[in-house]
């Protein structure tokens, strides 16, 4: 956990965990010296399992937005559903700092940032059935075929994802990359455990908020594709 709010004394930590943790600007690292060590989560396979209680304070439906990015849907939703806690998932520090501050800012009881690999997050700390809904929005679409392997959305992945769901419990997927869209739709149909609440695409969800992804791609004329599939 940190206590000191030099980037320097952050940064070393940052650095030899993930290559994309990326640099912290002063704001930024000292909103995460203040925020992390009552609201953020390291993600350390090896650790004690997730626990979700302690984190939050209170025991509520759970909702993790996996590579969050700055925060922007996270936030927005949990402002919007202050009965489900909503834990934001990436790798990179700055939008988890972005995250906080804006939850703090809002008076946002409900929001927790966890830091590190979401697949060692699901594979290793997350029980069982203990999600209420999982939102995959705008991944990194690894447009070359020889790193769809880096997907967040390829079947076992999904089967992480599925597992770690309560039975009904929800999976969203936004992205504007077509191709990916298509291979999202193949996959999670391919999941037995999975049902498609629609046939094909979702009709895009009221209560996704638009962040700069889904601008970017709209002002560039690229349609934006939604999924969402419950767990059987
Ligand atoms: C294109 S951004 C989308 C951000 C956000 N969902 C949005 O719509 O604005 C994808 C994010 O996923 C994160 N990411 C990629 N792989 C990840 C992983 N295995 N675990 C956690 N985060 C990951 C990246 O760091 C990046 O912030």
């Amino acid at each position: 956990m940190f206590t000191q709010e030099k980037e320097s004394q952050v940064a070393p930590h940052i650095r030899t965990f993930h290559p994309r943790r990326g640099r912290i600007g002063a704001g930024r690292a000292q909103a995460l010296a203040r925020l992390w060590p009552q609201y953020g989560y390291e993600i350390e396979p090896g650790g004690p399992p997730f626990d979700a209680a302690a984190l939050f304070g209170r025991r509520a439906p759970l909702v993790i937005e996996i590579g969050c990015g700055m925060g922007e849907a996270v936030a927005a939703m949990a402002a919007s559903d202050p009965g489900r806690d909503y834990l934001g998932v990436d790798v990179h520090t700055p939008g988890l700092a972005n995250l906080l501050a804006t939850a703090e800012r809002g008076a946002l009881r409900n929001v927790r940032a966890a830091r590190g690999d979401a697949v060692e997050l699901l594979r290793d700390l997350l029980a069982p059935d203990s999600l209420d809904a999982v939102h995959v929005f705008f991944p990194d679409p690894w447009p070359k075929a020889r790193h769809h392997k880096r997907r967040i959305i390829r079947s076992d992945v999904v089967a992480l994802i599925r597992g770690r769901l309560r039975p009904d419990g929800t999976l969203r997927c936004a992205t504007d990359w077509a191709p990916y869209a298509a291979r999202m739709l193949e996959v999670l149909t391919a999941d037995a455990g999975l049902s498609n609440r629609h046939a094909g695409y979702a009709p895009r969800p009221g209560d996704r908020p638009q962040t700069k992804f889904e601008r970017r791609a709209l002002a560039a004329g690229r349609p934006v594709f939604d999924l969402e599939f419950t767990r059987r």
